[in-house]
């Protein structure tokens, strides 16, 4: 494919032209605009806030700074012999400065700079669809720059932390993500609303970090998981300090002088001094100028597989904006196939949209990965016993301890975690991993190969897992399911 790009060229009533447009530079956004640089289109990024968006600044780096020293100082204290050599707290200051070193003290320039070295523009400000392929762009000073897509506008706006109708929750300027990932004081007592990722994450972190924590969850934890997830998890925070309150939600919520108060189901009060709403999250939809297409404005965008959205051969919509998978990594993924099949349909060229084609996010309905980073960790891939029945599959569980591996034995004095394995019975492929234990992580990318490239469990048996690591409980896993023949033979 020839690789030259349309250079932007300035028509007065068009305004700027390019080949596509893409609203917001988030990582998603990145990633498409770079796909579609190299395919030799001309991109512009329109960003509002901060080049890098979310995942950089008050989301996934952040996030995972706040968590990983006293992981790494759980991890020492929990092997004999390193165990006594750390006899030190956590530095709360070094574990605050090591987190603002990965956002980079919340300036892109970094992030900017990389646009620049991958040739895509970046114009600030907040855009704004006002027709078909045409975007206004109304940046800070208030001045509005009018641009033309020749090919396609890709929305990559995100979403941003929900705040649940509870009385008084809004007025009392709860903390969402933002506040509890860019923190510079730690507060002495965090009253945590919701039972997600975000909140169980945060709970870990500020439990560490001194925070007397209590965490009101309207149901369980981690609600879409395997239940052992939620159930472990619980009591784990529990046993790092956090009072778990299950079942029960703030009723009306209040920002006094001395903090917050927060009015219980169970007919009770809680006084601290912050309340962090970690609810779920909110299309940034809003004021994008979505009814000048047709579409409704503050609502998910859906698209299809090649992330175009229905009934538009101009308009893709990217990453959280479109409630496919909530995560970083699923939404590069989304963009990488967007970005490329942009260039295909601008050059003419073949696509290739069949399930797990070149051109389609087809993992997004089977195999999304995914790491909870509390201690211990929760590892998932692919569908939960609940949702392959739910989907109609035949399947058979199987669940081992990860305490029982060699390779955890050595890794951790009492190393105790779980592993499940989701076996599709017709096929005898993988439709879904979890594992739950410290440092777990990296065991997941090997269950994301099996489960997206539907590996044989008759293969399987082929990938030995070296001794002693933790892996090893794959081939626990299929010794406890047992070795299926091969199929015609
Ligand atoms: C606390 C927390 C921790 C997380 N941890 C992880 C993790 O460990 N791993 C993981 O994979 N995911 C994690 N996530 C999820 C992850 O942050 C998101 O999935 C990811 O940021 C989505 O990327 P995005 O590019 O779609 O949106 P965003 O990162 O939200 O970027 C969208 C960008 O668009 C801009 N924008 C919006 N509207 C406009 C407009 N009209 N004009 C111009 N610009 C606009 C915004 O300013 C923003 O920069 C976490 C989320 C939270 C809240
Ligand atoms: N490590 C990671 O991969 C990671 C970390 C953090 C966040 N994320 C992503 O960010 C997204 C947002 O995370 P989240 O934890 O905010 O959302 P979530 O959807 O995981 O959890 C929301 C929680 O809030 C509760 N809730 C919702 N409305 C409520 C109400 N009105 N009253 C009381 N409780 C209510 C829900 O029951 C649930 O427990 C997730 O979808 C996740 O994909 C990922």
């Amino acid at each position: 494919m020839e690789s030259q790009a349309e250079a932007p060229d300035q028509q007065s009533s068009a305004g700027q032209v390019y080949d596509l447009i893409v609203i917001g530079g988030g990582a998603v956004g990145e990633n498409a605009a770079d796909r579609a640089v190299q395919g030799g289109l001309s991109v512009v990024i329109v960003e509002a806030e901060l080049v890098g968006g979310e995942c950089s600044y008050w989301a996934c780096m952040p996030s995972k700074a706040l968590l990983r020293s006293a992981q790494a100082l759980r991890a020492a204290h929990g092997v004999s012999g390193a165990a006594q050599a750390v006899t030190g707290e956590l530095d709360v200051d070094a574990v605050l400065s090591r987190r603002d070193s990965f956002t980079s003290g919340w300036k892109d320039e970094g992030q900017v700079s990389w646009l620049e070295g991958a040739g895509i523009e970046l114009l600030r400000g907040h855009a704004r669809i006002t027709g078909p392929r045409q975007v206004s762009v109304t940046s800070a000073d208030g001045g509005v720059q009018t641009l033309t897509a020749r090919h396609a506008v890709a929305i990559a706006s995100g979403s941003a932390a929900a705040i649940p109708p509870v009385t008084g929750l809004h007025e009392s300027h709860p903390w969402t993500s933002r506040e509890a990932t860019s923190a510079q004081q730690v507060p002495g007592r965090l009253a945590i609303i919701g039972g997600g990722v975000v909140a169980v994450e945060m709970a870990t972190a500020y439990a560490s970090l001194g925070s007397e924590v209590t965490l009101l969850a309207r149901s369980g934890l981690l609600g879409g998981m395997e239940p052992f997830a939620g159930e472990l998890v619980g009591e784990s925070l529990q046993a790092q300090g956090v009072s778990l309150r299950l079942n029960t939600s703030p009723v009306s919520v209040a920002r006094t002088r001395e903090g917050v108060r927060l009015e219980t189901s169970a007919g009770d009060a809680l006084h601290v001094d912050e309340a962090l709403a970690a609810t779920g999250r909110t299309p940034r939809t809003g004021d994008l100028g979505l009814e000048s297409i047709g579409l409704e404005s503050g609502s998910w965008i859906p698209t299809d597989d090649t992330m175009r959205v229905p009934g538009f051969d101009w308009l893709y919509a990217l990453g959280d904006v479109t409630h496919r998978a909530l995560l970083t990594h699923q939404g590069k993924y989304q963009a990488r196939a967007a970005g490329d099949v942009i260039v295909a349909r601008a050059r003419g060229a073949q696509i290739d949209d069949a399930p797990w084609g070149a051109h389609v996010a087809t993992a997004d309905h089977a195999a999304v990965p995914q790491v909870t980073f509390t201690d211990p960790e929760v590892a998932t891939v692919g569908l939960t016993a609940a949702e392959a029945r739910e989907a109609g599959y035949e399947i058979r569980v199987v669940d081992r301890e990860l305490g029982d591996v060699a390779g955890a034995a050595l890794y951790a004095d009492g190393y105790s975690g779980r592993a499940r394995m989701i076996v599709d019975e017709q096929r005898r492929v993988i439709l879904g991993m979890t594992f739950l234990g410290p440092d777990v992580a990296e065991l997941l990318h090997a269950a994301t190969i099996a489960v997206s490239a539907e590996v044989p469990l008759d293969r399987l048996w082929h990938a030995v897992p070296a001794y002693p690591t933790i892996s090893e409980v794959w081939l626990r896993l299929l010794e406890a399911y047992g070795r299926p023949a091969r199929t015609g033979t």
